[in-house]
């Protein structure tokens, strides 16, 4: 268990994070808010890279800080941007990568094509990385980051750069490695977390708003969010009494997804709020806050 305690933490007088509590036991958490937010900030605490301000974070009831080499031997880490050789192949990078971390020349042989195999790369083990498409890069990223089998994995903003198929591959892949370990995904994309997340932690004026199932935080909605549809001419006006959450034509009208407080209207039609809603909701423009 990885708890994060009353932390805060100021860039000189700048506050970006302020009374951070956090759990975290095995399962994929998704952090997402917009970017700026403070997740980067967040994630390199939780990865020793970054000093919090105030408050502790301990690992199974021991400071992070104070386990030093110990506590990194258990993580995992993909930065937003990872440096690699375009010269190398995935085999050659990894065994280089192994043994900065001090993982032996046999060990690494052994463990390097069972976690190519892992994130899908086995055909490509011999191809230097300079022909890898982003999605390839980003899973020898997984993979660099699951040399050492940490039992926390953490991932700043991983798939950027995806295609939608490389996307479902990924989502499934954290999914499986989730099982046995803490797997924690930072983005600003809400359907990169959507469908794998146990949890979602989303940040908001530099405090923890949710920390919870998908299920749970889009009863925040419940009964709040309607669909319709009108000519127009009138969805200027319509949006300056609704947040409009989405909108699209549709045979000469607008169909509009929107927020209400309660139902007023005949041909609006209620429908189950998603993660979307909420997140357009929360980070909306201040000037909605009275439907709060
Ligand atoms: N070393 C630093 N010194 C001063 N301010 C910083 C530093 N690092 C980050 N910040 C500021 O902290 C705030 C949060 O940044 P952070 O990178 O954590 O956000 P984020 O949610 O991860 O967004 P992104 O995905 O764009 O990185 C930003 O306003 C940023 O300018």
């Amino acid at each position: 268990m990885l708890t994060v305690t009353n932390v805060n933490k100021k860039f000189g007088n700048e506050s970006i994070l302020e009374d951070i509590q956090l759990e975290f036991s095995n399962g994929v958490y998704g952090l997402l808010a917009p970017n700026g937010a403070g997740k980067t900030t967040l994630i390199k605490m939780l990865t020793t890279l970054l000093y919090p301000t105030k408050g502790e974070i301990l690992y199974e009831g021991q400071n992070i800080f104070s386990m030093g080499e110990n506590y990194r031997d258990l993580i995992g880490y993909l930065p937003q941007q990872f440096g690699y050789y375009k010269n190398y192949n995935p085999f050659q990078y990894l065994q280089y990568l192994a043994a900065l971390k001090g993982i032996s020349k046999q060990a690494a042989n052994e463990k390097i094509p069972k976690l190519l195999k892992l994130v899908a790369l086995e055909d490509a083990i011999k191809k230097k990385m300079r022909k890898f498409s982003g999605g390839m890069i980003q899973r020898v990223g997984i993979a660099q980051a699951m040399l050492n089998d940490p039992k926390i994995l953490i991932l700043d903003e991983p798939t950027a750069g995806l295609d939608p198929k490389e996307r479902v591959r990924f989502r499934n892949l954290l999914s499986e490695l989730a099982r046995d370990r803490i797997v924690i995904l930072s983005t600003h994309i809400v359907s990169d977390v959507e469908s794998i997340a146990n949890q979602i932690i989303m940040i908001k004026d530099k405090q923890v708003l949710f920390k919870d199932s998908i299920q749970i935080i889009c009863q925040k909605l419940q009964g709040k969010v309607f669909e319709t549809e009108m000519n127009f001419d009138r969805v200027q006006e319509f949006r300056r009494h609704y947040l409009s959450l989405s909108e699209r034509q549709e045979n000469g009208r607008m169909m509009i997804r929107f927020i209400a407080e309660e139902g007023s209207s005949s041909n609006w039609k209620q429908v189950n709020p998603t993660l979307e809603d909420v997140f357009l909701f929360e980070y909306q423009d201040h000037s909605l806050e009275q439907l709060k």
